[in-house]
């Protein structure tokens, strides 16, 4: 049998698996959002847990204060459903009655004493620019990603970024809802290595919003002109998307993960640091399952995609920095490995059969390898934080300036 017979045979297994060990438990959660109360009733009964949670950390009643299911909501809670439990996203089942307006749900979860940590967020709203500060007909087309396209714009007599958001996305009210609470939480966000949101237009029939404007463009872009860099820039500049990346992961009261971390989402300024972008967004593709949501993984993010993610297994901050590994390998290499595979066939192998790029001479020294190993172990746990990484890569840019030095003092005794 071929390898990718196997593989397809594997994922067949852990897929049947999966569903055996889930099926009866789904039911609840599917009953649950169906207003079907004789359905819930039954599987409580059998034994399933009111606080089952599917692989978005979603609960029957974060379902059933969702779809408006008041009967449910309230033989949940009586059944002894957490009225506060935190969905992936941060999200309680107050959160989603509140989005979706049922206030009857609102006022028995909140009677139970419910709360609702991203409607707080949602309180603060998004700084408005007027529509006519920005001249959108001279604006010049930057790029464009999986929600829509990237303007250089002048605001204010500044050149700055404008990103627009395809209607397919913002006409619906639940994603378009998401999407501000996004931009809500990165207007708030300040560091030198992330790049700075400005403002959401008012005025315009579309959703758009402006950020720093990053003359040099991406990483991919620079990867794809320059090929390989020396390992001294290679380490600078993975010091700026750490270090951009653990103010992230450090964010009170809640970690901000990333989850789509790529070249293509670290830009770089004039004087030539680099910036991340793009943080929480990638959550809001919609899968076609209402509710749920999928990693948009379609513009290639699949080769930087953590093995859990790509299992659909729960996962936490260090998918980041598997994200990060790839990064960085690409930077030593000149690129991404197996060009000749699918993004997708790459993250199915370092799924399913552990495969990671080969550490060839040109990732030089030795610990910048024994980094790489670390930051992409299969075991999320082992992998280190962005704090760690930072002190480790620090320590090889001082000892790659030392060796330079040494290198330079040698050749004047020579001379
Ligand atoms: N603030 C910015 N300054 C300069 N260029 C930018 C800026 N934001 C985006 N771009 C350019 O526009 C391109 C498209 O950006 P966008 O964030 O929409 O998509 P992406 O990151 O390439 O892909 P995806 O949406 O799948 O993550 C980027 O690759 C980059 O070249």
């Amino acid at each position: 049998m071929g390898t990718s017979d196997c593989r397809l045979r594997r994922y067949r297994v852990y897929v049947t698996n999966r569903m055996l060990r889930h099926m009866k438990d789904y039911r609840l959660l599917s009953c649950s959002s169906k207003n079907d109360k004789a359905g819930v009733l039954q599987e409580l009964e059998k034994g399933v847990g009111a606080n089952l949670v599917d692989y978005d950390k979603r609960t029957a009643l974060h379902l059933a204060s969702c779809e408006g299911c008041t009967e449910v909501v309230v033989l949940l809670l009586e059944r002894g459903a957490d009225v506060n439990p935190i969905d992936r996203w941060g999200r309680t089942p107050l959160s989603d009655a509140r989005s979706f307006g049922h206030e009857d749900i609102c006022k028995i979860l909140v009677a139970q004493g419910g709360i609702d940590p991203v409607g707080l967020d949602a309180q603060n709203p998004c700084y408005e620019i007027d529509f006519n500060e920005v001249d959108m007909e001279k604006a010049i087309l930057i790029g464009e990603g999986a929600f829509g396209e990237v303007y250089r714009v002048k605001w204010r007599g500044t050149e700055v970024a404008a990103k627009t958001i395809r209607s397919s996305i913002a006409s619906n009210p639940r994603v378009r809802s998401d999407f501000m609470k996004e931009l809500a939480l990165w207007q708030k966000l300040r560091h030198p290595n992330i790049v700075q949101f400005l403002g959401v237009l008012k005025q315009s029939d579309r959703l758009i919003f402006l950020t720093e404007y990053l003359r040099n463009g991406s990483l991919f872009d620079i990867l794809r002109k320059r090929g390989r860099l020396d390992p001294q820039t290679a380490v600078a500049y993975a010091l700026d998307i750490a270090r951009g990346m653990n103010y992230l992961h450090r964010h009170k009261p809640h970690a901000i993960i990333h989850r789509d971390l790529t070249p293509r989402n670290v830009l770089q300024d004039e004087s030539g640091h680099f910036k991340v972008t793009d943080f929480g967004l990638s959550k809001i593709a919609l899968a076609k399952d209402a509710g749920s949501y999928k990693m948009t993984g379609c513009t290639g993010s699949y080769r930087y995609m953590a093995p859990e993610v790509y299992r659909r297994e729960s996962y936490g901050k260090s998918v980041d920095v598997f994200s990060f590994a790839m990064i960085v390998y690409e930077m030593f290499h000149g690129g991404p490995s197996n060009r000749a595979q699918t993004p997708e066939q790459v993250a199915d192998k370092r799924a399913y059969e552990d495969y990671r790029p080969p550490l060839s001479s040109h990732i030089q020294p030795e610990s910048v390898r024994a980094l790489l190993r670390e930051c992409w172990h299969k075991n999320p746990d082992c992998r280190p934080t962005f704090e760690e990484i930072i002190g480790q890569l620090e320590k090889i840019q001082e000892s790659m300036q030392y060796d330079k030095t040494m290198r330079g003092s040698c050749s004047c005794a020579i001379l």
